[in-house]
């Protein structure tokens, strides 16, 4: 017996790991499926030896929780899992049990597709968008309602309709589009940092991010699935609600079907296993319910999920190939990563020719080698996974493949700092592939967007010899003759490129910055520099502490951004850029000094504000002349303390007698008339604030008319946006 019990509490210990991980971390440390395996094991286990389920047990309950980050709400209605199934077997019974359930009385089922995202409840109030909350443990969840708002496809302002309740909830999945996923993930390997592992953690992280901007950065749509109003009597249906939503203006993917029969349902299943991956946006499956309103309450829920309900899941697509070779490719910021190049196979719906390998740690944990056949996965990811080797089908005498020591392009040793998957070629100056990258990205559309220089020609003018860093670029002009020598360098050719260098002087200092390619500065955190510093030689001038003060710049970014200005090859270059006329500043006014009231204090922003984003804080603080800084200190000013403050750091400041104050005595400071000369030991902090936000004004215009509810079914046209 004991035996099962400690099988019983390992399993649990591991399912309480791993949801921890998928909804705190955004990590999925295994494949889904073998999540569900292990959770249906315990399952099983705990069914014939109730006795030993424990406490809290990962089947009773649902899998998330509320972070520390936002202030939280409760749930209305319950927001609970879905049960969930690999097999058709499985559906065949739970069609039996709704028969059961339901007492022979007919019924219909609603199928739709099961969007890989994140779950939002959505209040809608007299027709505007009041409260945007996350699932959470299910009971309560994160109230997130300013960064819902940069959803673009949601209308914070609803078509009025008689039969829209005063009040509702509508209920629905938050994704990330597969194409922003890809785009975002290319452009997080350029500047060297971790990639994303799949759209749905993707989309959980950037709901987590405190700063709007960067959230609405991030493109995140939304689609609805759900209605839940005390007068939802006036809907006999969830399809005819999920037609009201739709004609109120809320976003309802056309997909959906009635079907009348478990075998139609099998029909919607097997219609959609290929085609869903022309979709633009990551399915895992198909959500298969009771359509009657009624007939879900007569059926009811257990502790985790409605009985009326159940997930088909997709098993993962896999093929099986012949691994040819592997190459390295040396990126902008010298990480080397291998890319498998495999037979040509068909996998779900595409053929398949190349697959990352990621990096050494797993060529060596799956021991891959040369001509072996090996199974590849697409999951949630656009580029397939290796997942696997088939021993029986190795080739006699084949040797590991061991990763290079040297780097492929230029051979200096590569080296792998501490903590990083990656190794990395340190030859910033020298490597040709780096160095040509870094052209490429300085060239970008996003960057100088320089016309008449893309990227292949900026690639020819350095295996040329032409230019080797971006201040060589503005040498061009003076190499005219050179230039005319070139091949397929016309008379026309020639003008677009001086003209583009010329007009590239004009982009403003952000993009430039942005430009130069200093590894973890993207354009975001370019931005956020840019105006804080406004010219690069007050930045070139900061250290790494000071930069990792202003939001949004962690200490990882701070050190390796002053490490690129400290650097006397880069200092040269900007130097150069400089003096070509590149803008290497601001122009137009900083933001206008409002008071000089907070002149020589200092202030921290710790936790979460009730009226102001931490960015509005700081700016409030800016333009009277007060400063902003990361760590608590004997010489701070203040400690402005939110809701969640770190217990950790209000100790130190109590040690320190450092003065606590809130939000409201910060905004009460600025609005009355004396200036403070020193301020007075008090601390008050706030209360605990939750749901309710005020109600902005119409930022957006209402949206416009929707297509007509189809009824489902309907083509793939305008499904996303
Ligand atoms: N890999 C791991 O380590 C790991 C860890 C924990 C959980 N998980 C995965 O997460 C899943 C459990 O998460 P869950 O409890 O959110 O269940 P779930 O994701 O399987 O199903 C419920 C969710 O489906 C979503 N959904 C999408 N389309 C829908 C639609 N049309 N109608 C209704 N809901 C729709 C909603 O967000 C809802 O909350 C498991 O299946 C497991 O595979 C994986
Ligand atoms: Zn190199």
């Amino acid at each position: 017996m004991t035996a099962i019990q400690d099988q019983i509490k390992a399993l649990t210990e591991r399912l309480h790991h791993l949801n921890y991980q998928y909804y705190q971390k955004d990590i999925s440390e295994v494949p889904d499926q073998e999540f569900d395996q292990l959770l249906a094991e315990l399952q099983h286990l705990e069914q014939q030896y109730p006795e030993f389920a424990l406490p809290n047990s990962p089947t009773q309950r649902v899998g998330g929780t509320i972070t520390k980050q936002f202030p939280t709400a409760l749930h209305r209605y319950l927001m609970l899992s879905l049960g969930n199934t690999y097999s058709e077997a499985d559906l065949r019974e739970f069609d039996e049990r709704v028969r059961r359930g339901l007492g022979g009385d007919e019924f219909t089922y609603v199928c739709e597709l099961k969007f890989d995202g994140v779950a939002m409840s959505l209040t809608y109030t007299d027709g505007q968008l009041t409260q945007g909350v996350t699932r959470g443990d299910g009971t309560r969840g994160d109230v997130v309602t300013n960064n819902v708002r940069t959803i673009k496809n949601l209308p914070l302002y609803l078509r009025p309709a008689e039969n829209q309740p005063a009040e509702f909830e509508a209920r629905g999945e938050v994704f990330m589009p597969l194409p922003v996923f890809e785009e975002l993930n290319k452009e997080r390997e350029q500047n060297g940092e971790a990639l994303l592992a799949n759209p749905r953690n993707a989309c959980s992280g950037a709901l987590k991010l405190q700063d709007s901007a960067l959230v609405a950065a991030r493109r995140l749509r939304f689609f609805s699935y759900g209605f839940l109003s005390p007068n939802r009597g006036a809907f006999p249906t969830h399809s005819a609600s999920l037609e009201a939503l739709q004609s109120w203006g809320l976003p309802v993917s056309d997909s959906w079907r009635r079907c009348h029969s478990m075998q139609e349902v099998l029909d919607f299943i097997h219609e959609w296993e290929k085609k869903r991956f022309t979709l633009p946006v990551a399915t895992d499956g198909i959500v298969i319910k009771v359509d009657n309103f009624r007939q879900q309450e007569v059926l009811g829920y257990t502790a985790k999920s409605p009985r009326w309900a159940i997930a088909y899941k997709y098993p993962a697509e896999a093929a099986r190939t012949r691994l040819r070779e592997v190459q390295y490719n040396v990126g902008r910021t010298g990480a080397v990563t291998p890319v498998a190049h495999l037979d040509p196979v068909p996998l779900a719906g595409t053929v398949v020719k190349r697959a990352s390998v990621h990096n050494a740690n797993q060529i060596a944990a799956l021991d891959l080698r040369l001509g072996d056949m090996v199974f590849v996965e697409k999951g949630g990811e656009i580029i397939p996974k290796i997942t696997g080797v088939d021993l029986t089908a190795r080739p006699a005498g084949s040797l590991p493949i061991s990763f290079p020591a040297n780097c492929p392009a230029c051979d200096t040793l590569l080296i792998r700092p501490a903590g990083e998957v990656h190794f990395r070629c340190p030859n910033e100056r020298g490597c040709p592939p780096q160095l040509k990258a870094r052209l490429e990205h300085y060239v970008s559309r996003k960057a100088l967007n320089i016309d008449g220089l893309g990227a292949e020609t900026v690639g020819r003018f350095f295996d040329l010899g032409l230019v080797t860093t971006p201040a060589d670029i503005y040498d061009l002009p003076q190499r005219r003759d050179e230039l005319v020598k070139l091949e397929r360098m016309g008379e026309k050719s020639i003008q677009n490129l001086l003209a583009g260098i010329e007009a590239s002087k004009q982009v403003p200092f952000d993009r430039v910055l942005f430009g130069l390619g200093i590894r973890y500065v993207g354009e975001t955190v370019a931005d956020k520099l840019a105006a804080h510093y406004r010219t690069v030689d007050a930045l070139a001038a900061t250290s790494a502490t000071d930069l990792a003060a202003v939001p949004e710049v962690g200490g990882v970014i701070a050190e390796s951004a002053a490490a690129w200005f400290q650097d006397d090859f880069n200092r040269q270059i900007m130097t150069r850029l400089q003096a070509a006329g590149v803008q290497m500043a601001l122009t137009g006014e900083a933001p206008k000094a409002v008071s000089d009231r907070l002149v020589g204090l200092t202030f921290v922003l710790s936790g979460v504000f009730e009226d102001h984003s931490r960015d509005e804080l700081q700016q409030l603080i800016e333009q009277h002349g007060g400063k902003v800084t990361g760590s608590i200190s004997k010489k701070l000013s203040y400690l402005v303390a939110g809701d969640k403050m770190g217990p950790a750091k209000r100790e130190k400041a109590l040690e320190l007698k450092v003065p606590i104050i809130s939000e409201n005595d910060l905004t009460a400071i600025l609005s009355t008339p004396e200036t403070i000369a020193e301020p007075d030991i008090f601390v008050s902090l706030p209360v605990t604030p939750l749901a309710n936000e005020p109600v902005e004004p119409p930022t957006n215009p209402a949206p416009a008319a929707p297509s007509p509810a189809t009824g489902g079914g309907a083509g793939q046209q305008g499904l996303l946006f």
